[in-house]
């Protein structure tokens, strides 16, 4: 399976935003706003540190990837790009 790196997976996600595409999880949750979406970083960011704990590495990076996808989802629905996280790095 061809891995999808982070930038990736954010040029995918704004393509959808911008398109409206149908059927796509990412456009109904921009939908539902910041409020919904943070709450979902919020859980996944607390399933990653339980994975970490208690349920080990693979489980781990699966939650991790979650999170990294609500992360992104929470930029898109606040404007902002890549850049303006990277600089911040
Ligand atoms: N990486 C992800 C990804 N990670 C998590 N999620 C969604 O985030 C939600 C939260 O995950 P949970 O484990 O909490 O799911 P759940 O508790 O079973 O379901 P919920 O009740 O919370 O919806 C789920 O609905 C997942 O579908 C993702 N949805 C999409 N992607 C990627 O984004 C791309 C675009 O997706 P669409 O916009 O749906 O086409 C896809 O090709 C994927 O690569």
């Amino acid at each position: 399976m061809p891995v999808k790196t982070f930038d990736e997976l954010f040029a995918e996600l704004a393509a959808k935003a911008e398109a409206g595409t149908p059927g796509s999880g990412t456009v109904a949750a921009l939908e539902k706003g910041v409020h919904f979406i943070g709450k979902k970083v919020v859980e996944e960011a607390a399933e990653s540190w339980m994975a970490a704990e208690h349920e080990g590495p693979e489980r781990t990076a699966e939650e991790l990837s979650q999170l990294l996808y609500q992360v992104q989802c929470l930029m898109l629905a606040t404007g902002l790009s890549l850049e303006d996280v990277y600089r911040h790095l």
